[in-house]
């Protein structure tokens, strides 16, 4: 089974510690989650004593059995996570929570994010005896904890996330302790909530509201946040404070109601239509969103560029996940399936289409042709975001530098194949300014500049790493 959608997102995690509703409360978390994965889900618990969990393929609610959720009902503390594979085939080994025992405790475990030294710290792991039960790079880190002979846990933990390079948002769980940590660069989200009594952590805000939380605060890079029932600790594991905030997360990714630094996805996003509006210049009758990423940067195009927006375009809601084979052929159907226009709204118009991003091209080209199908006087793509030109090594799937058409080729080349009549990106730097003036501190933005904020070190596509092979 494919997704049909161009981009492809990364994974999404949820933790509450000491409540008497811990695993409801993460099903509910992980649900608001679903759009950061749907390749598996799990739930993990601990009561003190042991830890139990359940885990399955697909959706979250393919993934776990009404009875396997009943079976974790009366443990207090829990932690969950949504997947979409980035290092480790699609099987169920990899999907997480991982579940590790050893005579020195149990522990839980869940990543979002990619490691750029997986394989290496890997191969030294094995050299010394480890024996991994996956091929995702997540794993690295029970063995680094497990080979720590630090009767500390906190000193186990900053010891073993030191050595990590890459982009992690983690939770770990044992008997009496859930441990939350984010890579020095803060690459993926992760927030803290209270419900009721209890703390809770999740990677977007969406799941605090799904589960009736407060939204507390984001998580700063480098922090190290240990809940236990001597209540809260904040810490940090590294000195090193880098902030690169995935870009992506902004202009794509996250539910368009997650909050940033207290700002939601939705009013950004605006934001990046309206610095577009100032950079494209272009006249036309009415604005179109590419739906559903895409409406909100109309919506501030069409305030700033004082064109109307109308609703052009339909998406068949339906078709969000199709039985379809690869290639491009199948894609193409896809996005011909996916979305349609409203003839008399686009008939005789001229039309600024906004979308988020162009990856392969193949949702911007089929629109073109619809529209003017449909009987569009003229097409003007206007892209919220820069062009997307390189492949992503923190967690997010935005294929190989093959695929992406930013990279092979010229805006003007791009616009010719998609045949529109003009077509603009947003600038880097007007991006920037979108995000400071929200009180970002810091954005990586490598899928656009090539400039990676990390150094790759394994030096190897994530979609194209399997572990258990080696993948290099
Ligand atoms: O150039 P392409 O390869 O066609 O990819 C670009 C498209 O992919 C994304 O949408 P997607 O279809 O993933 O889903 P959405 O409905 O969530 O916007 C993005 O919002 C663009 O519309
Ligand atoms: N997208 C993600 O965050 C995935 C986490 C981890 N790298 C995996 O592949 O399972
Ligand atoms: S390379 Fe792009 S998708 Fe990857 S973390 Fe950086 S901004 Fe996000
Ligand atoms: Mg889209």
């Amino acid at each position: 089974m494919y997704d049909i959608r161009g981009l492809n997102e990364e994974c999404g995690i949820f933790g509450v510690w000491n409540h008497e509703r811990a695993s409801e409360l993460t099903y509910i978390g992980l649900h608001s989650l679903q759009h950061r994965g749907q390749e598996g889900a799990g739930i993990v618990c601990a009561n003190g004593e042991y830890l139990f969990g359940a885990r399955g393929m697909g959706l979250l609610t393919e993934a776990l059995s009404k009875d396997q959720l009943v079976s974790l009902r009366e443990f207090p503390h829990a932690i969950g996570h949504v997947r979409y594979a980035t290092t480790g085939g699609s099987e169920l080994s990899n999907v997480q929570p991982f579940l590790f025992k050893s005579h020195r405790g149990d522990l839980g475990l869940a990543h979002n994010g990619n490691l750029v030294n997986a394989v290496r710290l890997r191969e030294a792991l094995e050299d010394d005896g480890a024996i991994f039960q996956t091929s995702s790079d997540s794993e690295v880190l029970a063995h680094l904890l497990r080979k720590n002979k630090s009767s500390d846990r906190k000193t186990r933990m900053k010891s073993a996330l030191r050595q990590l390079k890459g982009a992690f948002a983690f939770v770990v769980l044992d008997e009496d302790s859930l441990t939350i940590a984010l890579d020095d660069h803060g690459v993926r989200p992760l927030m803290l909530g209270k419900i009721d009594d209890s703390y809770c952590v999740a990677s977007e805000t969406c799941a605090f509201t799904a589960t009736g939380a407060e939204y507390i605060r984001d998580i700063e890079p480098g922090e190290l946040i240990t809940l236990s029932d001597d209540g809260i600790d904040f810490d940090r594991y590294t000195d090193s404070e880098k902030p690169n905030m995935c870009s992506m997360e902004y202009i794509y990714f996250a539910r368009a109601d997650s909050e940033f630094r207290h700002t939601s996805t939705y009013t950004i996003r605006k934001s990046l239509g309206k610095q577009l509006a100032r950079e494209m210049d272009v006249d036309a009758d009415i604005v179109i969103g590419v739906p559903d990423s895409s409406l909100a940067a109309a919506k501030g195009f069409s305030e700033e560029a004082g064109i109307k927006q109308e609703q052009g375009l339909l998406k068949n809601r339906y078709v969000g996940r199709t039985f379809i084979s690869a290639g491009q052929e199948a894609r193409e159907r896809a996005v011909r399936m996916k979305l349609s226009p409203v003839r008399d709204v686009v008939e005789g118009k001229r039309i600024i289409v906004i979308d988020d991003s162009i990856v392969r091209g193949t949702t911007s080209r089929f629109i073109v042709k619809a529209l003017r199908k449909a009987g569009a006087k003229e097409v003007h793509m206007g892209v919220s975001s820069p062009p997307l030109k390189n492949p992503c090594f923190y967690g997010i799937d935005v294929s190989t530098h093959a695929e992406i058409i930013a990279s092979q080729k010229s805006t003007e080349e791009i616009r010719e194949e998609i045949d529109a009549d003009s077509l603009t990106y947003l600038s880097v730097d007007a991006m920037h300014d979108v995000y400071h003036s929200y009180g970002s501190r810091g954005q990586c933005d490598a899928c656009f500049t090539g400039n990676y904020p990390i150094e790759i070190i394994d030096q190897v596509l994530p979609q194209e790493k399997d572990l258990k092979t080696k993948g290099v």
